[in-house]
């Protein structure tokens, strides 16, 4: 089976959070179950320096306001296209936007020509190649679907996966004429979304599956509390909606062989992470003592409860925590952690910034992760925890609900407890939450049996990836009907 992704992300080349992750590994575990992916990305400077080889297949006199063409090229394992598209993408800064984080203005020309190439792509443009299935993630490759069921592609099946409702392309009514799609498009049922442009809407309108990354999410989005605007129409396309659950790269992922780690270990060896653990003391300037790290590696923002965890420094010190954070985001957030570093020298460690490495170290190193999220499609940093013998501490919502199980007295004397819950968007569940870390903390059987059934969770894709497979396979076998 051949399916073509389409994503603004995808690691090791290009990564601002989970999406890109994803992006990475789902092809290489799908390619484990017989399903070939090729991944069309836009060609920003990091994308098109990576590869000395680029092959021009197709060429655009004039895509969006300037000469484009799809190169192909591999990397790590993955078969990719990239829309090399000067005008567009060639610029310093991020994937969305300049250094000093400021959206780019015309994103939304950017992510439609973006999903023009893809659409291009399902309808035959590429000599030889013709996907069984077109897969979009988020909106900035969602209007691939509007240009395919609008276009040649209009036959060809579709997925698209919402890893965060709270990004959706939402532009007005003027961009419309420049998208090129016909006028009847313009529609309620078509890309038309509260008087202006949805990117994300009309992906979700004209997709053959919806699919978002945890089940307990994909329930949430069909409420108006979780659903931001788009709950009516979810719950419209509620037959064709799953929740898969992510997997992470368990060989980029993996304590016994990871290279950021000071110590490598495994299960049999958890006493090595103290190696990792005094280079976490180091890094963050905490002292040493007995008491657990709680660290936070998180996009410093109100989604990720960073607010409420700023709130309650002050409370978890005093009940007896360290915490070193490594983030960024709203600067208002990045200054509140920083001042609460001042208050608590030794205590709390904040470092403002974006380091793959550190990540690695401080998961390898910290007793605990906080994931404080008032919402959370999946999470990944908790899948990383429960594979590093980091025992993840997470609000009781989206994917972190259902895949943390609570070490409360049934589960710890089961033996199948693997973090701690609690509730979300409070203060005082958080600080609830940290005593009771340090109180099983301060008991070696306890804890090394909670960090131990974390390491032995199944976090990998291989049963999410079948769970695709299967989706895939069902999608393909029904057809998508032509309009
Ligand atoms: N300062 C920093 N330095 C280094 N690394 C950092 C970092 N800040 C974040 N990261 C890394 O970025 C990734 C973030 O993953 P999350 O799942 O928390 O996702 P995010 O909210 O971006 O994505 C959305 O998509 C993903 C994928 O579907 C969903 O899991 C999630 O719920 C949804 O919100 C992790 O790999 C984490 O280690």
């Amino acid at each position: 089976m051949q399916v073509l992704a389409v994503t603004p992300e995808i690691f090791p080349l290009i990564k601002t959070g989970g999406l890109a992750d994803v992006a990475g590994a789902l092809p290489v575990a799908l390619a484990g179950q017989g399903v070939t992916t090729r991944t069309l990305i836009p060609g920003y400077p990091a994308v098109m320096s990576a590869f000395r080889k680029k092959k021009a297949l197709y060429q655009y006199p004039g895509l969006q306001g300037g000469k484009a063409a799809i190169h192909a090229a591999s990397v790590s394992g993955l078969d990719l296209f990239m829309l090399d598209a000067p005008h567009l993408f060639d610029r310093a800064g991020g994937p969305y936007g300049d250094a000093t984080g400021a959206d780019w203005p015309d994103n939304w020309r950017r992510f439609a020509a973006l999903s023009q190439a893809g659409a291009d792509i399902a309808g035959g443009a590429i000599s030889g190649y013709a996907p069984d299935l077109v897969h979009v993630h988020d909106w900035q490759s969602a209007m691939t679907l509007a240009y395919m069921r609008y276009g040649m592609a209009n036959t060809v099946p579709s997925v698209i996966t919402v890893h965060n409702l709270a990004f959706q392309g939402q532009f007005a009514a003027a961009i419309f004429p420049e998208l090129g799609l016909p006028a009847s498009a313009m529609a309620l049922d078509g890309v038309e979304y509260y008087g202006g442009v949805g990117f994300l809407k009309a992906g979700l309108q004209a997709a053959s599956a919806i699919t978002t990354v945890s089940p307990t999410y994909a329930q949430e989005i069909r409420t108006p509390a979780f659903g931001m605007g788009l709950d009516g129409l979810l719950n419209l396309r509620a037959g064709d909606l799953h929740g898969i659950v992510n997997g992470i790269d368990t060989e980029i992922w993996n304590p016994a062989t990871d290279p950021h780690l000071v110590a490598n270990y495994s299960l049999k060896s958890l006493k090595a992470r103290k190696a990792n653990r005094k280079a976490v003391e180091d890094r963050f300037n905490l002292v040493s003592d007995d008491s657990p790290i709680v660290c936070v590696v998180s996009r410093l923002t109100w989604q990720k409860g960073m607010d409420i965890l700023a709130a309650s420094l002050d409370d978890l010190v005093a009940a007896g925590s360290r915490l070193a954070v490594l983030g960024s985001g709203d600067q208002g957030l990045e200054g509140a952690l920083l001042a609460g570093a001042a208050r608590h020298r030794g205590r709390v460690g904040v470092v403002v910034g974006y380091d793959e490495a550190l990540s690695h170290m401080m998961q390898g190193g910290c007793d605990a992760i906080v994931i404080p999220s008032r919402f959370e499609p999946c999470g990944l940093t908790q899948l990383y925890g429960l594979r590093y013998g980091c025992v993840p501490i997470v609000a009781r919502t989206g994917g972190l609900a259902d895949t943390v199980i609570d070490a409360n007295e049934a589960a710890i004397a089961a033996g199948v407890a693997t973090g701690f819950q609690l509730a979300p968007e409070s203060a005082a569940a958080l600080g609830h939450a940290i005593r009771r870390v340090i109180s099983a903390h301060a008991d070696p059987m306890v804890w090394t049996a909670i960090q131990k059934q974390g390491m032995k969770a199944d976090v990998s894709w291989d049963r999410s990836a079948q769970k695709y497979v299967q989706l895939y396979k069902s999608l393909i076998a029904k057809g998508q009907p032509a309009e």
